[in-house]
């Protein structure tokens, strides 16, 4: 009779071999969970970091793509390596942004036409290869010698130039510009001044302050660009540290699966022994006694491997509860900064004073109708809208009636359109529908409703009822091989003949 018909020894063996079984499963799941929670919070940074650059884009879009199918470490590292690259190249040319100045020598050049002056802001412009903001802002102040405005400078000007026409060109750029909102209160003020501005030496003295306001909002630009990119920076690194953490868990998974597959093969070995040791064996107490040594070894090997992988289980537990903590941070993080941005956003396409989309918000929607126009041929129409004698009424009750006007009329403009029509301040007293799925005649109709319900308005001021305001406007429907400006000149071309022909009047092409 053999040593293993023994029912007790066989139980213990298995039992302890499943026990093993389920110590490696164990340690598999945990594994698997860390690498889930991994590349959840991979693919949030990547989504929080997107839209700040196209270039930044295309690779965090890649880090996504590649983790939606889990880590490999080896592609995710690629990813990082060149995202990083791309980051630093980024950085070295990222202030060096023509355009931003660009219409600052425009403007200059516009304002400043003493031929002095004119040619030394033209070679300014032409030799300008510094990074140094500040250094060009000062040399340009000495240029058109802001800061002392001489009596030859003011008239210089005043000569030179008609006051209306360039404190109307300032309010356009002013009006053209995403003011942040800090500037906000302050751009009201210039604004409301150039409005009213009508001699000379207040308008030099306000030229200083418009100037300087946008060298103060371009200077807040770039810190806010500074913002983004530092931000992009520690996220790019945190993406780093979890990257190599990866690395740290796989190597520890394998160490775990290294051991476990040597132990296998020792307890194979020892069985297989055992086995022919007992078909040889001749006499009962020496194989009772190889057996138990067989057993003594096994077990000291077993208990052996239990204690190392007990030991790992807590060190992984530790760094699970680590990263955990890890990606709670970073998940606040980004949501902290996506709501910042949103609101960012959100108040650059705003109009501060009406509340309504401002130019940049319209420039942004006709761009995507267009689109759409051109793709499916549904109709849209475009309404230009101006206010009559606006001025009149800003002369007669100063500019604070004014403002209110402008709430009042942009308030019941969007309260009687459609919700899928979009109405915007476009500047000063002028606004901008864009009305898709709707044809010219239909624009007509509902312009003419809109032009009634503003005509019907009671307008008070301090109580006392007022003259009605009325407001004009000219309509345009997208045909044959428009592009958005062909559009917008007829619609224009149409509001003026409404105002020729008296005001009050919906006028189409
Ligand atoms: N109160 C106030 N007035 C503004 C604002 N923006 C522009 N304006 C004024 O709107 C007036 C527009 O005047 P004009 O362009 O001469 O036109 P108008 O008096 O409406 O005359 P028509 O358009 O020919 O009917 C100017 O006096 C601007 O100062 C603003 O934000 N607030």
């Amino acid at each position: 009779m053999g040593f293993f018909t023994k029912d007790v020894d066989k139980d213990k063996w298995k039992n302890k071999y499943l026990e093993l079984l389920n110590v490696q499963q164990q340690t598999a799941d945990m594994s698997r969970e860390k690498e889930e929670l991994l590349c959840k919070a991979i693919i949030r940074l990547a989504l929080a970091a997107s839209g700040f650059n196209a270039q930044l884009d295309q690779y965090l879009h890649s880090i996504r793509h590649h983790l939606e199918k889990g880590i490999d470490s080896s592609t995710l590292k690629k990813d990082l390596e060149h995202f990083i690259d791309t980051l630093g190249g980024l950085n070295a040319d990222n202030y060096k942004s023509s355009s931003d100045t660009g219409f600052l020598f425009d403007f200059l050049l516009r304002q400043y036409t003493d031929t002095q002056q004119q040619s030394a802001l033209q070679a300014l412009r032409n030799t300008n290869t510094s990074d140094n903001q500040e250094q060009l802002f000062n040399t340009l102040l000495a240029i058109i010698n802001l800061d002392v405005p001489s009596a030859g400078l003011v008239e210089g000007i005043v000569n030179q130039i008609d006051i209306k026409i360039v404190s109307d060109q300032l309010l356009r750029l002013l009006e053209g510009i995403d003011i942040p909102i800090v500037f906000s209160q302050q751009a009201h003020a210039v604004k409301q001044e150039l409005v009213a501005v009508n001699t000379a030496v207040p308008f030099v003295m306000l030229l200083d302050r418009s100037i300087s306001l946008l060298l103060q909002i371009k200077q807040h630009n770039q810190l806010e660009r500074q913002d983004i990119d530092k931000f992009l920076i520690h996220i790019t690194e945190q993406l780093a540290e979890l990257d190599q953490t990866v690395h740290g868990a796989n190597e520890v998974a394998l160490e775990s699966e290294l051991r476990r597959s040597k132990l296998d093969q020792s307890l194979s070995e020892q069985i297989e022994e055992l086995q022919l040791t007992s078909n040889n064996a001749t006499k009962l107490e020496s194989l009772k006694e190889i057996i138990n040594d067989r057993l003594i070894k096994i077990t000291t090997e077993i208990q052996d491997y239990n204690q190392k992988e007990s030991a790992r289980r807590k060190k992984t537990q530790l760094q699970l509860e680590e990263l955990t903590q890890k990606v709670k941070e970073m998940d606040a993080e980004s949501k902290e900064l996506k709501s910042k941005l949103e609101r960012a956003s959100a108040q650059a396409f705003r109009d501060a004073l009406t509340g309504l989309p401002n130019r940049l918000a319209y420039e942004d929607r006709l761009h995507n109708e267009y689109a759409r126009w051109k793709r499916y041929q549904m109709p849209l129409s475009m309404i230009i809208w101006d206010i009559d004698l606006f001025k009149q009424a800003n002369d007669e009750f100063g500019h604070k009636y004014g403002d209110e006007v402008l709430r009042t009329i942009s308030k019941k403009l969007s309260e009687h359109c459609r919700e899928t029509d979009f109405i915007s301040r476009f500047g000063g007293e002028e606004f901008t529908m864009l009305l898709p799925n709707t044809d010219k005649a239909m624009a007509v109709r509902l312009a003419n409703q809109l032009r009634y319900v503003i005509e019907q308005t009671d307008f008070n001021y301090n109580g006392r009822q007022l003259r009605p305001i009325t407001i004009s406007c000219g309509v345009t429907e997208f045909m044959d091989d428009d592009t958005s400006e062909t559009a917008f000149e007829r619609a224009d071309s149409a509001l003026y003949k409404a105002k020729q022909q008296g005001r009050n009047q919906c006028c189409s092409d």
